[in-house]
């Protein structure tokens, strides 16, 4: 068995005359945190829309847990259990937050038409798991008093979190976060980095993030690969990253 959870060989994407990723490798080992840097278009939400599925890469090959995935559809990826959040929000906003996470977890429910109809012993059962894992995860991301709310009324931060409840209530094995941290203030990034932090150290989950903000991405992650034109640049641990000439001229040096 591989030790890596994620393996991206040679990975590319080409959009008619425009190469967006060009023969990028990535990998993300159980239990690590894992950044992907780099400036304003570089690739790197075509990366995660390759390994998520959301595009079918023109080049290369996505392992998950060993399996190769770059051919199936999203929503196979996800079952698997490698799931992400977007860079603008997309949450089910005229629903409330609890409902938000109540449907995402349609796939664990024990459900089909008459066991739904009839609401069997078993039916009631996984209802009542998927509550209370519900309301688990929305005490952890601190919007318990929120349950009720309809989730475009939450304030931005909020919302960021109710996603990565979403995300969590599916117990993922990976989960990816694209720019996580936009948008909130410099206090709400400082919960983000626990709350990630907690992720991985107590609920055994891996981390793929995508952000510009050097600050968080420097404490918290254990490597870090920088995409420049869609091209590999750099990687590593955080001090070899920042002291890298070529990513201060492409990246670091430009903010
Ligand atoms: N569906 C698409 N069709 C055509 N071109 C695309 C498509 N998606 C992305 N691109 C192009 O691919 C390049 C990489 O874009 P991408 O969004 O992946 O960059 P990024 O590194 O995520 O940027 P940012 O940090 O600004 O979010 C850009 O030139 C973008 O215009």
């Amino acid at each position: 068995m591989s030790e890596w959870l994620l393996e991206a060989d040679d990975l590319s994407m080409r959009f008619g005359g425009l190469l967006a990723v060009d023969q990028v490798a990535l990998k993300v080992r159980p239990g690590e945190i894992v950044s992907i840097i780099g400036p304003n278009g570089a690739g790197k939400t075509t990366v995660f829309n390759c390994l998520t599925g959301f595009y079918k890469p023109t080049g290369g090959v996505v392992q998950f847990k060993g399996k190769a995935i770059h051919q199936l559809p999203g929503f196979k990826i996800s079952r698997l259990g490698l799931v992400r959040t977007f860079q603008n929000v997309r949450l089910f906003k005229s629903m409330t937050v609890l409902e938000n996470l109540l449907v995402a977890q349609h796939r664990h429910l024990n459900t089909n038409l008459l066991s739904g109809l009839f609401k069997t012993p078993a039916f009631r059962r996984s209802e009542r798991k998927a509550l209370e894992q519900s309301e688990y995860w929305l005490d952890k991301v601190g919007l318990s008093e929120f349950a009720n709310r309809e989730a475009g009324n939450l304030a931005y931060g909020q919302q960021r979190r109710l996603e990565i409840a979403r995300c969590m209530v599916t117990r993922p094995e990976l989960l990816m976060l694209d720019e996580p941290a936009a948008g909130l203030n410099p206090n709400e990034t400082a919960e983000l980095n626990e709350l990630i932090s907690d992720l991985r150290d107590h609920h055994n989950v891996s981390v793929l993030l995508i952000e510009h903000d050097m600050k968080l991405v420097m404490e918290i992650s254990d490597r870090i690969y920088v995409i420049n034109q869609g091209r590999p640049l750099a990687s590593g641990v955080p001090d070899r990253v920042r002291s890298h000439p070529e990513v201060i001229k492409a990246y670091l040096g430009e903010s």
